[in-house]
């Protein structure tokens, strides 16, 4: 496993920095830089209190905490959220709650999405009349059965 070095701008010195709970851990916890309240079935953008400067050549991943989404439904709504290298602005996490009946409160400084550094590749887009084949041919969307 790579470590990496990762510049914070700190928009909420009062907010501790993404925490990794444990050696290894892919996901580094985020913080919600507010305190607030998702009604059943609502969404929000939850600012984090961070930006980063992630180095060329990789993104950052927001992907959903499986505890909120066990004990609450609350999840990613665009997971796993995009962070491209360039971003300079404010992380934040589009928090859903997908439970019908009850609402989920957040204090500040509770961790509210986890976030994976992966290292990605561009593509060169070439058309061409014809793709070589494959097994999987054109196949897709239930092909093989459930
Ligand atoms: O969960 C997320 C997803 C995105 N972003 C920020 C960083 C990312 O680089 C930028 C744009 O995200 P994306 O490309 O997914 O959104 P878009 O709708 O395509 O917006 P844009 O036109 O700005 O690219 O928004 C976040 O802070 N959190
Ligand atoms: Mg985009």
């Amino acid at each position: 496993m790579n470590r990496i070095s990762v510049p914070v701008r700190q928009l909420d010195p009062g907010l501790s920095l993404p925490l990794y709970s444990h050696p290894g851990d892919a996901g580094a916890d985020l913080l919600s830089a507010e305190q607030f309240t998702l009604a059943p079935g609502e969404r929000r953008l939850v600012p984090t209190g961070i930006a980063l400067a992630l180095p060329h050549g990789w993104v950052g991943l927001v992907h959903p905490r499986s505890g909120l989404a066990v004990r609450h439904g609350v999840t990613v709504l665009n997971a796993p959220g995009t962070v491209d290298a360039g971003y300079r602005g404010e992380l934040k996490v589009c928090l859903l709650n997908t439970d019908r009946h009850e609402a989920v409160h957040f204090e500040r400084g509770d961790r509210i999405a986890q976030l994976v550094l992966q290292q990605v590749d561009q593509a060169d887009f070439m058309p061409v009349a014809d793709l070589d084949a494959s097994a999987r041919g054109a196949g897709g969307f239930g092909s093989t059965g459930r």
